[in-house]
């Protein structure tokens, strides 16, 4: 792939339309920054030292813009692939809705309007990890990694997990053991996150040379390592319960977190034990196991902020 490879048909046949304002939001992966904004939230949320509303609203705000304009030129970089899979061909660029251009000036303006005000009106600090989360996700995950290598989840997970971290630095104005926690936890359950996708959805990344797990290692090596992660995940999430210190969770986190991750290590061994029984096989337990994923780390974070406002 490269920059002045042209997109589909569709995209180059006709003049460009002025932009809509919904294709402009769909650039954005709404629905995956949900979760991304609801962790930074809860990561500023959790922290000990309070935050200004206002203030709070524009630490969350940034990180919205910034997380939104990375997912923006993740698009806008991979329009192509983007045109190969069925799962994505539908996005206003492979259409054709949208012109290039005016994607990446649109990306660019998010971006670079997030850090700065990050910096001008929280702290260098979280803008300057704000600015390093949007490189992570667009350029070393999306241009380097993820066409390279089947670890481009692994290490690229780093990217998704820096906005509790940015939270918590915009509350506190200083990064400790917690966020470095929280970040860790967001690490781990990546890979789960991401395989147990990618196991029902292979072809589309094997149609377009993504080098995804099942795809390079097959089915049987990406169900174990989806265990593996998923067995380290449940200490993880408990130890913020054990953390030294004021910034420790309480009970209602720990009693929360050993409960959701028992169920998502169940989800993996379902996941992660099986074969695929044929070609007919409706990959359920896949499918499942991806959707409790999303549910398990809005509640992971969720009891965090409610364990910090009612502690036991
Ligand atoms: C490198 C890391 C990650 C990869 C490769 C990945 C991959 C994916 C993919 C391919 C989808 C399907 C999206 C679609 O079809 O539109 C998805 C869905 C989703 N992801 Fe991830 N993900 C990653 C990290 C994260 C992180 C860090 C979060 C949030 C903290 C997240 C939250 C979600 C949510 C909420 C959905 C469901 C979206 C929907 O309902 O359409 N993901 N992810
Ligand atoms: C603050 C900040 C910059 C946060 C970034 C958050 C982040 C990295 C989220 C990753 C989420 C995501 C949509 C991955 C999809 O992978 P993909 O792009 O390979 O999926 P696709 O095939 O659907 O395009």
């Amino acid at each position: 792939m490269t920059m002045t490879s042209p997109t589909p048909a569709a995209a180059t046949a006709n003049p460009p339309l002025p932009a809509d304002w919904r294709d402009l939001i769909a650039l954005t992966k709404p629905r995956v920054m949900s979760l991304v904004i609801f962790t930074g939230l809860c990561g500023l949320l959790a922290a000990p030292q309070h935050i200004h509303p206002v203030l709070g609203f524009t630490a969350i705000l940034c990180i919205a813009m910034g997380a939104g304009g990375a997912a923006a030129l993740n698009q806008w970089w991979e329009a192509d692939i983007d045109a190969g899979m069925k799962r994505t061909a539908q996005r206003p660029l492979p259409q054709g809705r949208l012109d290039r251009t005016t994607a990446r000036d649109f990306a660019g303006v998010l971006c670079a309007a997030s850090v700065f005000l990050m910096g001008v009106a929280i702290s260098w600090l979280a803008a300057a990890i704000l600015a390093i989360s949007i490189v992570y996700y667009a350029v070393v995950y999306t241009i380097w990694l993820k066409p390279r290598t089947p670890q481009n989840i692994v290490i690229g997970g780093g990217a998704g997990a820096f906005p509790p971290l940015i939270g918590w630095v915009a509350a506190t104005g200083h990064i400790s053991a917690m966020p470095l926690v929280l970040f860790a936890i967001i690490f781990m359950w990546t890979p789960p996150h991401f395989w147990a996708l990618a196991l029902y959805v292979k072809t589309d990344y094997a149609k377009v040379g993504i080098p995804m797990m099942p795809v390079v290692a097959g089915e049987r090596s990406t169900r174990r390592q989806i265990l593996v992660y998923s067995i380290l995940l449940l200490p993880l999430s408990v130890l913020p319960w054990w953390l030294p210190g004021d910034e420790h969770a309480g009970a209602i986190y720990g009693v929360s977190a050993l409960a959701l991750s028992s169920i998502f290590l169940g989800f993996a061994i379902r996941v992660g034990l099986r074969e695929r029984t044929g070609p007919d096989d409706t990959m359920k337990p896949e499918k499942q196991m991806f959707a409790y994923s999303i549910l398990y780390l809005f509640a992971l974070f969720a009891a965090l902020v409610v364990d910090r406002f009612i502690p036991l």
